[in-house]
């Protein structure tokens, strides 16, 4: 009985220790005075981080400590701290005056101090200053890579919150009534993310690890001696989603957007000016690259050797590098083969009008379903060749995303049309010479194409003269309103029809 008790007792006072430690500061103070009592014993030495130079200039590195040590969660868990707020949602943690926090590093414990000396109590004028104090005995073993620590940190931090900007070329006059290309920016909200856009799922992995492993190369592409930039091409009919996805890569990588519009640009030397006034870590887009090869612009003398020039990457290194461009085009069959040759364009990727995968991408994306009882139809449909492009069918989607049977339905008959008006060109091109054309996804060696597509496009021989076309589209009408009377109206249905014709 007397050992029964014994145990009972020890065990109570166990259990109120634990409750005492775990529930008070206790386990808090305890180590508080130990790594009192081993700063006592250890030699330590103090490094001060001025806010400002000798030369009165903001000192970099101030910026970047301030950043990283405003992201510890000993900042959190510090006695007191300041709460900064700019939104109603945005609530960050800053440090105090004279607020001293820990961090360990590489297994040594180092203090920083945030030191704010009053210069003048009438102006507020403070010094302020961020004190490192660490042992002795770290400061070989840590300092240099703790400080590089301290970069990389605050880096990517910044970066996560980085507002984008997409910039673009305007045209403004001058005194000598020369106009010149400038840069206006403005914040960049496009919505896309690479999960949003409706490509081919390995397509999207390729092009991820692509940017990830661009990213990790600089020390790679400078013992090359190259300037680390990377050309993509992104190519296929209209509205398959290419200008959204370059929306997508800069928020991927948090790049800047260059959009350089070529037919604003007066000559080659003011497309160099323009490129030299751009920065790192940034997208340079050149839009409908084609198109622009391809006309004749009554403001712009830009000559293919400028472009050349351009994608080059010479001026690049000039103006920090970091850098990818991109190019869109809707067909890259007539272009210059020097344009696209390895160096200027690295990686081609094929954008192709819906097939059944993206279908199912957009259907979820736009109307949150998985599946539906009309799926089978849908995909009935498109093994018989019929295709339609992304941003055709969302906009059908999205316009009648209240009832996605409803949806589905109006994706049905406008691929049915589709199919139709291609059966139809296909008897009258026969004879007539307008050769239809299955797109089975231009491969090239470092091209990004899904490898089996099953979008079409359409392309006109030269033979083909313009009552043809005129023809198909006559037909192609009939066919539109019979199929409107069997679907019912719907605007947006008509709409997005005639807009794709
Ligand atoms: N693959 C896609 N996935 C999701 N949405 C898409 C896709 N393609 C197009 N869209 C939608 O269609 C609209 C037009 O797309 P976008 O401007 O990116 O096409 P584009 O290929 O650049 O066309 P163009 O060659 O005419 O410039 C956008 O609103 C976009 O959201
Ligand atoms: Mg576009």
């Amino acid at each position: 009985m007397g050992v029964f008790m014994l145990v009972l007792i020890v065990l109570c006072v166990f259990i109120c220790l634990r409750l005492i430690i775990y529930q008070t500061s206790l386990i808090y103070r305890l180590k508080k005075w130990s790594h009192w009592i081993e700063d006592r014993i250890h030699v330590h030495q103090s490094l001060k981080v001025p806010e400002l130079n000798e030369n009165n200039q903001e000192n970099l590195f101030y910026r970047k400590v301030y950043t990283y040590l405003n992201s510890l969660s000993t900042v959190e868990d510090s006695d007191f701290t300041n709460l900064v707020s700019n939104k109603p949602n945005g609530v960050v943690l800053s440090l105090d005056d004279d607020q001293m926090i820990l961090d360990t590093f590489l297994g040594a414990r180092v203090s920083w101090t945030n030191r704010v000396e009053k210069i003048d109590d009438n102006k507020s004028v403070c010094k302020k200053t961020f004190v490192l104090k660490l042992k002795k005995k770290d400061k070989r073993r840590i300092l240099q890579a703790y400080i590089q620590h301290i970069y990389r940190c605050s880096e990517d931090i910044e970066m996560r919150c980085k507002e984008l900007k997409l910039y673009m070329n305007t045209v403004t006059q001058s005194d000598d009534r020369r106009s010149t290309g400038r840069w206006s920016s403005v914040k960049l909200s496009h919505p896309a993310t690479i999960e949003t856009i409706a490509i081919d799922s390995d397509l999207k992995k390729k092009v991820k690890s692509d940017l990830e492993s661009f990213l990790k190369s600089k020390q790679y592409y400078h013992r090359l001696g190259r300037v680390w930039k990377r050309s993509y091409l992104l190519y296929g009919p209209s509205g398959t989603g290419k200008s959204s996805f370059i929306a997508a890569m800069a928020k991927h990588l948090s790049y800047d957007i260059y959009d350089i519009d070529l037919s604003k640009v007066i000559d080659d030397s003011d497309l160099k000016m323009l490129l030299l006034q751009t920065t790192s870590k940034s997208i340079i887009v050149v839009e409908d690259l084609d198109r622009f090869i391809s006309s004749n612009s009554n403001y712009s003398r830009v000559t293919l050797s400028g472009i050349l020039n351009f994608m080059d990457g010479i001026l690049n290194s000039c103006c920090g590098d970091e850098k990818l461009m991109v190019f869109t085009m809707n067909n890259k069959d007539n272009i210059d083969s020097a344009i696209l040759r390895p160096g200027r364009i690295d990686v081609h990727i094929y954008f192709p009008l819906c097939n059944f995968n993206s279908f199912r991408l957009l259907a979820n994306n736009c109307l949150g379903i998985k599946d539906h009882k009309l799926f089978p139809q849908v995909e009935e449909i498109f093994n018989t060749g019929a295709t339609m492009s992304p941003a055709e069918m969302s906009e059908l989607m999205i316009s009648n995303r209240g009832s996605p049977g409803r949806a589905l339905k109006s994706v049905i008959t406008a691929l049915q049309i589709n199919g139709e008006s291609r059966l139809l060109s296909t008897m009258i091109c026969g004879k007539t010479g307008v050769r239809l054309q299955h797109n089975g996804g231009v491969v090239t060696s470092d091209d990004m194409s899904p490898v089996a597509e099953t979008s079409s496009e359409f392309v006109m021989d030269s033979s083909c003269n313009v009552p043809v076309v005129k023809e198909i589209q006559k037909l192609y009408g009939l066919l539109r309103l019979k199929s409107s009377k069997k679907i019912g109206p719907s605007d947006q249905f008509s709409g997005s029809m005639e807009r794709s014709r």
